[in-house]
């Protein structure tokens, strides 16, 4: 495939539109403002400088964008063809999947709103579960015939980019390479695919991708077929637009990495706006430690000015919080406040 430009979800042209009342209408920085991590320099003698960098970008944005990895542009491209060729599609496949339930490990959620009496979808979504991937790709769809074999090639390199990452935050943090690893190694990956109609409404466009939130993980890698996903800047509290790049990916520190770090290191807070020129693939691959073990503040950032700041939780109890929350979307830092000390 050549261009991303033919990631096209032709039938999905509805409107979608939320109340504008939950839209944070703030007011967008530079692009250039997002930090840009060359992640090579992490090999060699540049590794102290790239994980003193990663630690500012985490402590001071929660964001960063990381470039020159070692991911193909083609398992990228890869990924997000089979994304958009599913959500395309018209296969029995999203019919199996479709499911209200969140606990389930595959399942395919389409989002409705009416406008003005008439149905139109807001934004369809595909989560699954991908480590081990053996445990988990035989749920995935099976349509279209590559969505596997792609989408597996992607989930594997992401979480090695994952893993390489984690280690470089923990070292930022002054809790050593090996701090967590093997957990990490054992833990648990996510990746939440999400396709986005182009918005039809002339400017201001009232409609809204996804409200505000944090993740529930300790990272979050995203890669986009096209610009849309805003950061809210802690500093400024202005949204940033992250800007696009073919072969990029954001990185967000989830709420588990905030727990670790004491709340050295902040949720990224981070919203997706509607489209007015395309529409808009994304796939989101959480990581974090296994459903059951427990994410503990680090003993070692724990001290008498800055004393135990979130209680332990794992992942179980996450999922158990969704369904009193509605379950579909949590709106800013609803989980992460529940975990804080006060
Ligand atoms: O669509 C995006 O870029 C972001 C999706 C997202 O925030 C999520 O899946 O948690
Ligand atoms: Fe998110």
């Amino acid at each position: 495939m050549s261009s991303l430009q033919s990631l096209r979800l032709a039938h999905l042209h509805h409107s979608h539109t939320k109340g504008a009342t939950t839209r944070h209408s703030l007011m967008r920085t530079s692009l250039s403002a997002v930090p840009v991590i060359d992640i090579r320099g992490l090999e060699g003698a540049s590794r102290f400088s790239t994980i003193s960098d990663i630690g500012k970008a985490c402590r001071e944005k929660g964001y960063f964008q990381v470039a020159n990895h070692n991911i193909p542009s083609s398992t990228l491209y890869g990924a997000l063809h089979v994304a958009s060729a599913f959500f395309d599609s018209e296969t029995d496949e999203k019919q199996r999947l479709m499911s209200d339930d969140i606990t389930k490990p595959v399942r395919f959620h389409m989002i409705k709103e009416m406008v003005i009496g008439e149905e139109k979808i807001q934004r369809l979504f595909l989560k699954h579960y991908a480590h081990p991937l053996e445990e988990w790709i035989h749920m995935w769809p099976s349509e279209p015939l590559e969505y596997r074999n792609n989408m597996g090639t992607y989930s594997v390199e992401v979480r090695k980019l994952a893993l390489q990452v984690m280690e470089a935050i923990m070292e930022s943090l002054g809790l050593g390479r090996g701090y967590l690893k093997n957990q990490m190694h054992d833990g648990f990956q996510v990746m939440a695919l999400h396709a986005y109609p182009l918005c039809e409404h002339t400017n201001p466009c009232p409609s809204f991708g996804i409200a505000p939130h944090s993740d529930y993980s300790i990272i979050t890698i995203v890669l986009q077929s096209s610009p849309g996903l805003e950061e809210l800047d802690p500093k400024t509290n202005t949204w940033e637009l992250l800007p696009h790049r073919y072969d990029s990916l954001c990185v967000h520190v989830g709420n588990y990495l905030e727990v670790i770090s004491n709340g050295l290191y902040k949720s990224a807070v981070h919203q997706v706006s509607s489209n007015r020129d395309s529409d808009r693939v994304s796939i989101a691959s959480l990581h974090s430690l296994s459903i059951d073990e427990q994410v503990c503040v680090a003993d070692k950032l724990i001290t008498e000015c800055t004393p135990k700041g979130y209680k332990d939780s794992n992942l179980r109890d996450f999922l158990r919080f969704l369904p009193i929350n509605k379950g579909q979307h949590l709106q800013c830092n609803d989980y992460i406040d529940t975990l804080k000390i006060k």
